[in-house]
């Protein structure tokens, strides 16, 4: 009997999580012999839940949230024995991950894609002993995003995050910084290490253009000076995807990081607040199965 189970988080995209309920129950139901429905309560929920699916040898989990339930889905997925294949119905503001996929952030859209049962082998990474799907992020801005509240977010959505990191940037110095990669050790001052797996980054869809989620490698910049001017330099690079071109930026491609500070600074894992430095991250490599467009499944 095939079996599927859908982790909704009621609290993401306002009231859309009800209205497009019904109908991924439907398509769901005709594809799988039975559909779970789990509602997530609050923090942590969502990777209880993914954890029962890999124990009852679920077929498939779906996400219906924002990239913090897809997030905890991956932390309940990991490393288990039996992996259900995972699709995602974006509800949240930014939704990365469905992004860098190519997963339509109308809600509707994405259910036709789990329909098509298109697969892709995707990476995910290991920060200590957390899991994370699309980026760590170190420093002052990236701390800022913890300030911006859920009315910011419904209001501007990822522009919200984007103000409070403008103003950390015009407040905040350099902090010295370590990265030890494949290729040796990089020392020196840094504003902002973004380490992602996927191209898109904050809604930036072109920040790190070359990144595949399957691709084995953690893109990692490091952004050495972000003074106002400079700022006002690099945002059209950023939109144009060629951050990496520029002379304040480090560019590494690495399977694993090592990073450390003598300042205590947390690193931000896929948005949300993780662990003091010193950290280590490594890459697992195709390590779940995703339900994805036809045009992203190719290997
Ligand atoms: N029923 C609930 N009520 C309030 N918060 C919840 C509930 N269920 C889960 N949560 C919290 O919501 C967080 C995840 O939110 P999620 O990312 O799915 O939506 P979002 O915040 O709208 O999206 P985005 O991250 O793109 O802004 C989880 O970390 C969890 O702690």
């Amino acid at each position: 009997m095939s079996k599927v189970m859908i982790i909704i988080n009621p609290s993401s995209g306002k009231e859309k999580a009800g209205k497009i309920l019904p109908n991924a129950e439907k398509v769901l139901g005709e594809m799988y012999d039975q559909v779970t429905v789990l509602k997530t309560k609050g923090e942590g929920d969502a990777t209880e839940f993914a954890k029962e699916a890999c124990a009852k040898r679920y077929d498939a989990v779906i996400s219906m949230g924002g990239d913090g339930t897809v997030n905890e889905i991956v932390n309940g997925l990991a490393e288990q024995e039996h992996r259900p294949a995972f699709g995602i119905i974006p509800l949240g503001t930014v939704n990365d991950f469905a992004r860098s996929l190519g997963i339509p952030l109308n809600p509707e859209a994405a259910i036709d894609i789990i329909k098509d049962r298109k697969m892709k082998e995707s990476d995910i990474g290991k920060i200590n002993d957390r899991y994370f799907m699309n980026v760590l992020a170190v420093g002052p801005i990236a701390e800022a995003t913890y300030n911006v509240s859920v009315e910011q977010k419904t209001r501007l959505g990822s522009f919200a995050y984007f103000m409070e990191g403008a103003k950390a940037v015009i407040k905040k110095n350099p902090f010295p910084l370590t990265v030890e990669h494949d290729q040796g050790r990089w020392i020196g001052e840094a504003h902002l290490l973004i380490a992602t797996m996927t191209n898109s980054v904050g809604g930036f869809e072109r920040l790190a253009p070359d990144a595949e989620v399957n691709d084995g490698k953690l893109h990692t910049f490091i952004i050495k000076d972000l003074s106002l001017p400079l700022l006002l330099k690099i945002i059209p690079s950023l939109i144009k995807g060629e951050i990496k071109e520029h002379d304040e930026v480090e560019y590494i491609q690495t399977s694993k990081l090592h990073l450390s500070t003598p300042e205590d600074i947390k690193v931000n894992i896929d948005g949300d607040e993780g662990f003091l430095l010193p950290v280590q991250a490594t890459v697992l490599h195709k390590h779940l199965r995703l339900l994805v467009p036809d045009t992203a499944s190719a290997e």
